[in-house]
C-alpha cells in the first residue's frame, strides 16, 4: 500500500503546531531527533521534514503530496498549489512599514521608494495592482533593522503582535494579506494518495471543530429551562436530564468557545447554576 508524504517544517513555528495536529488525529510518529524523514506507526504516511521556503517546489515537482506551511508562504511562492485545508494556528499578516516619524498617506507614497523584504513577489503584486512601481531589496532575515542603518526606506514582512516593527521605531502602514498554517496539496498527488488524504482531512476537520468547541453542564431550575436553553445554541438541541433534587434539570450542549464567554453572564441572570466547561476531544458531524 502506497503512503502519503507530508512535508512539515524541519524547525521554527510551525513544526509543534504541525505534529501536534497530527497526533491530535491518532497518527503516532517515530520522531528520532534530527532525523529528515519519518514514518507512521499506525497511518500510511511519510513525514519530510523541510525549510517552510523549500515547501512549495517540493509540493509542485510532487515529491511530497501534501503539506503544512504558511499560507503566506504559498502566496509567495506557490500561486498554483491549492489548499485543502485552514489548519488555524500560525495566524499573522503581511505588511509593508514605515519609520514610525515618516508621514504617510497612502500607497503611492511607496513610489520610486527602496523596500527591503523576503516575500519580493507579494509586494511586487500588491504595489504593481495600484499601479505602484518600488526599488525591491531581497533580504532573508532581520528585515526590520533595514531601515535603521540606511539600507531601505520601508519595509515587508510578517506581522503578528506588532513588537518587532515597535522595538525597531517602525509602524505599519499596509496590510497586504492575512495567513495562517494550511494544508496544501501537490498538483501531482496520485488517486491513491488523494483517498487518503480524505481520510487525513476527515479527521483533521474532527480536530479543528473540537478545538472550536467546549462542552456546557449546567443546572437550571425547571421554571427557567426555557430562557435558559434559548441562550444555548448546540450542535442539534441541548440534552436535558432530570436532577436527584426536584424541580431541577441538568443541561448538556456543546457552545463555539468564544461564544460562551458572551453568554456566560446571561446563563447566570437566566438563574443557570453550577456551571461545568469541558474541552472536546474530536467532532464528528
Ligand atoms: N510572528 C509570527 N506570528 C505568527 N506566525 C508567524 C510569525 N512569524 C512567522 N509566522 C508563520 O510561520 C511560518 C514559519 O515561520 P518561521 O520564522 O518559523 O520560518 P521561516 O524562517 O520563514 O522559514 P524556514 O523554515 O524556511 O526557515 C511563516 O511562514 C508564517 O506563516
Ligand atoms: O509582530 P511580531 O509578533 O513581533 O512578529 C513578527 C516577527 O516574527 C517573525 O520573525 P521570527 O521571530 O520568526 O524571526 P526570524 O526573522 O528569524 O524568522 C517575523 O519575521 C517578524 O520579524
Ligand atoms: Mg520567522
Amino acid at each position: 500500500m502506497k503512503k502519503i508524504r507530508i512535508a512539515i517544517q524541519k524547525s521554527g513555528r510551525l513544526n509543534e503546531d504541525s505534529l501536534q495536529i497530527l497526533k491530535d488525529c491518532g497518527i503516532s510518529i517515530d520522531n528520532g531527533k534530527d532525523q529528515l524523514k519519518a514514518c507512521s506507526r499506525n497511518f500510511p504516511l511519510e513525514v519530510f521534514y523541510l525549510r517552510n521556503g523549500d515547501i512549495p517546489q517540493y509540493l509542485r515537482d510532487g515529491v511530497v503530496d501534501i503539506a503544512i506551511i504558511g499560507e503566506n508562504v504559498l502566496i509567495e511562492k506557490g500561486g498554483d498549489i491549492s489548499i485543502a485545508e485552514k489548519l488555524g494556528f500560525s495566524k499573522c499578516k503581511v505588511s509593508l512599514a514605515v519609520p514610525k516619524p515618516v508621514k504617510y498617506k497612502d500607497v503611492t507614497d511607496f513610489e520610486g521608494k527602496r523596500i527591503a523584504t523576503s516575500y519580493p513577489n507579494t509586494v511586487v503584486n500588491y504595489l504593481e495592482s495600484k499601479g505602484v512601481k518600488s526599488d525591491i531589496h531581497i533580504i532573508n532575515g532581520s528585515v526590520e533593522i533595514a531601515p535603521n542603518i540606511g539600507l531601505a526606506d520601508a519595509i515587508c514582512d510578517i506581522v503578528s503582535s506588532g513588537s518587532t516593527l515597535f522595538k525597531n521605531n517602525l509602524k505599519e502602514v499596509e496590510v497586504m494579506l492575512t495567513s495562517e498554517a494550511v494544508l496544501a496539496v501537490s498538483p501531482l498527488i496520485d488517486t491513491e494518495r488523494q483517498l487518503l488524504l480524505e481520510k487525513l482531512q476527515f479527521r483533521i476537520q474532527s480536530v479543528l471543530r473540537a478545538r472550536q468547541s467546549k462542552y456546557v453542564l449546567l443546572n437550571a431550575p425547571n421554571d427557567k429551562l426555557e430562557e435558559v436553553i434559548a441562550l444555548l445554541p448546540g450542535m442539534r438541541s441541548p440534552t436535558v436530564l432530570p436532577l436527584a433534587e426536584e424541580g431541577w434539570s441538568s443541561i448538556h450542549t456543546v457552545i463555539n468557545k468564544d461564544k460562551f464567554w458572551e453568554v456566560i453572564d446571561e446563563l447566570k441572570k437566566a438563574g443557570a447554576e453550577g456551571i461545568l466547561v469541558c474541552p472536546i476531544e474530536k467532532m464528528v458531524l
